[in-house]
């Protein structure tokens, strides 16, 4: 091979990505009143990634984390997680696709009261009648430290407690991609630092693909990654971010 075959050859350590959203276009309503949530979003998540989504108020983090997950249709463009197209997807569909692909967690945890920590963290296994894998069940239990807690119901744990309960609900099935929508909002400083770790221990042991949606810089510093977005566009990124290199990017964005 010549040396200039080689150095055009794709990267064979570079993941394929997991999920991708191509010219992603949302706009809201018509008219005067049109607001266009996401302008032309085009990225691209690789396999065992953690990456944080942020940008100011109203810059459409929620509306591309929506789009990305199914739980709402666009305007224009693509979003494929694998080789499914989810904008070619009906509602069946696509409420199929995110039980059996995509894993969720809620700034309000969404766990049902009446189950144990235990019956929550396999409701969905058992909703979709699959079966589950128990060295994952008990490693993942270890990671996120319940051992103690599987029998406990939601009302008798912290805060912090509940959200890793709900941390191992999303990860047991092992989605494709876990979506975390202000996983941290709802906790204290303490149970919000733990659940990262979790986040982050679980992109790198258990090779989880997780796209976060946060306000919090110091959160965002403990993905591999943190995509900014502005009036809709996707308008820079980090890697390997700090905290303070986070909210130098905010600042000069919310200027
Ligand atoms: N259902 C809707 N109807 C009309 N406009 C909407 C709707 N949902 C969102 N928008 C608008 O789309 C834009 C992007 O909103 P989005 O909620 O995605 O932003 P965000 O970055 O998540 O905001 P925040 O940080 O405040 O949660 C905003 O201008 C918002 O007002």
């Amino acid at each position: 091979m010549s040396e200039h075959a080689t150095a055009i050859a794709p990267d064979p350590t570079a993941a394929p990505p997991v999920v991708s959203a191509h010219q992603l276009s949302k706009v809201y309503g018509s008219g005067d009143s049109a607001v266009r949530a996401l302008d032309n979003v085009t990225v691209e998540f690789t396999r065992g990634a953690f990456t944080a989504i942020m940008g100011p108020s109203g810059s459409g983090k929620s509306t591309l984390m929506h789009a990305l997950a199914g739980l709402d249709t666009v305007t224009s463009g693509t979003v494929h997680l694998g080789r499914t197209d989810l904008t070619q997807l009906k509602d069946k569909q696509l409420t199929l696709l995110r039980r059996d692909r995509i894993g969720f967690i809620f700034q309000s945890f969404n766990l049902l009261p009446m189950l144990t920590a235990q019956q929550n963290i396999l409701l969905p296994a058992q909703i979709a009648k699959r079966d589950t894998d128990q060295a994952r069940l008990d490693h993942i239990i270890n990671v996120v430290g319940l051992q103690d807690r599987l029998d406990h119901l939601p009302s008798k744990l912290s805060g912090g407690q509940q959200q890793r309960v709900a941390v191992a609900r999303a990860l047991l099935g092992a989605p494709e991609v876990v979506y975390a929508d202000e996983p941290t909002g709802n906790l204290d400083s303490r149970s919000g630092a733990e659940v990262l770790a979790f986040l982050r221990d679980s992109a790198r042991e258990l090779n989880q693909t997780i796209v976060m949606v946060t306000h919090d810089p110091v959160a965002a510093s403990y993905a591999d990654r943190v995509v900014f977005l502005r009036d809709g566009r996707l308008v820079d990124e980090v890697h390997a971010p700090s905290a303070e290199a986070v909210l130098d990017r905010l600042v000069k964005l919310e200027a």
